[in-house]
């Protein structure tokens, strides 16, 4: 088989806005016909990373490749398209309207009703999109990203104002064109949806990647459990060189172990140790997410994510 291109490439890119620092030194790269989760909280970096492999703006420092090229070349030549959150749609046009508009500014596109049709919204084509709720609104930005037959398809928050059954159409439809080679990176809050419908998940916090891996391989950083001990002068090194501990954090007098194998670990504590008064805890999805994204309240602890890097 002959190896896949690389459709996204971002290496060593920062992006500041005035004194905050948005993006701290990524380096990604997305091959051909990959369906990626960019997965992270609030204010991570998610949007403006878009913005950047768009060619909406500019890094501060690195370099942003599609497809091997510039990105405003990429989008110029229909190789790029992207559902944003909001904006882009007229409120007086009906739905088909929409399409239609937008397909006369291309030069080669796929005809309207394909386009409704995957996106699910051949049923709403006559109607006002002013009187469409979020999720059909989203849905017409989709049909309006696939006009071009773009091979990377960005998505900040598809599935934003969709119900259940509407996400799985969405997801069922994004996941046969990737077969076809089509390369989809999407930006979600959702651990879920990155976990069900991505084939890799790329957590970012405060600007960087904490973990890039399969959603198994995320998850398994989530399915071990937390060992908490009193441990005053807490030998963390010796802890950390323990097999599968993946994060240790100290907080005062207080030492919280992460952990696959935390029978080794209390044993270890128990009896090689001055540790007391321990406690062991099954860690879920959730907690390893805002372990992860350092969204806990750990002001001194160190964090080792090497489990999930691919
Ligand atoms: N135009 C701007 N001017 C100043 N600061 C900005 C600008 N755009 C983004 N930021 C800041 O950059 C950081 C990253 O924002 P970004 O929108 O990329 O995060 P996000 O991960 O997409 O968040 P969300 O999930 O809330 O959409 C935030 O601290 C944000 O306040």
């Amino acid at each position: 088989m002959s190896q896949p291109l690389t459709a996204v490439s971002l290496s060593g890119v920062t992006k500041d806005f005035g004194r905050v620092r948005a993006v701290r030194g990524v380096d990604l790269e997305l091959q051909q016909g990959e369906v990626v989760a960019f997965l992270g909280p609030n204010g991570a970096g998610k949007t403006t990373t878009i913005d950047m492999i768009l060619g909406l703006s500019k890094p501060t420092s690195g370099e942003v490749r599609v497809l091997g090229i510039e990105p405003r070349a990429a989008i110029a030549r229909g190789l790029v398209a992207a559902v944003m959150q909001t904006g882009g749609l007229l409120k007086d046009l009906t739905v088909r309207e929409t399409v239609e508009y937008t397909r006369s500014l291309f030069v080669d596109t796929k005809p309207t009703d394909e386009v409704l049709a995957t996106a699910g919204i051949t049923e709403i084509a006559d109607r006002k999109v002013a009187k469409c709720s979020g999720g059909e609104q989203q849905r017409l930005r989709f049909a309006m990203a696939l006009l071009s037959d773009p091979a990377l398809l960005l998505l900040d928050e598809p599935t934003t104002g969709m119900d259940v059954e509407g996400r799985r159409a969405f997801w069922q439809s994004i996941r046969q064109d990737a077969k076809k080679g089509r390369t989809v990176l999407f930006a979600t809050h959702y651990l879920e949806e990155a976990d069900q419908y991505a084939d890799r998940i790329v957590l970012v916090s405060h600007g960087t990647i904490v973990a890039d891996g399969t959603g198994s391989q995320i998850k398994s950083l989530a399915s071990g459990r937390v060992v908490r001990v009193t441990w005053e002068n807490a030998d963390t090194e010796a802890i950390t060189r323990l097999g599968g501990v993946d994060d240790v954090e100290v907080r005062g007098d207080q030492v919280y172990i992460h952990a696959k194998d935390s029978d080794t670990v209390a044993k270890y504590l128990l009896t090689q140790t001055s540790a007391r008064d321990l406690e062991i805890t099954a860690k879920g999805l959730e907690d390893a997410f805002l372990s992860l994204t350092g969204t806990t309240d750990s002001t001194d602890s160190t964090h080792s994510t090497e489990g999930a890097q691919s």
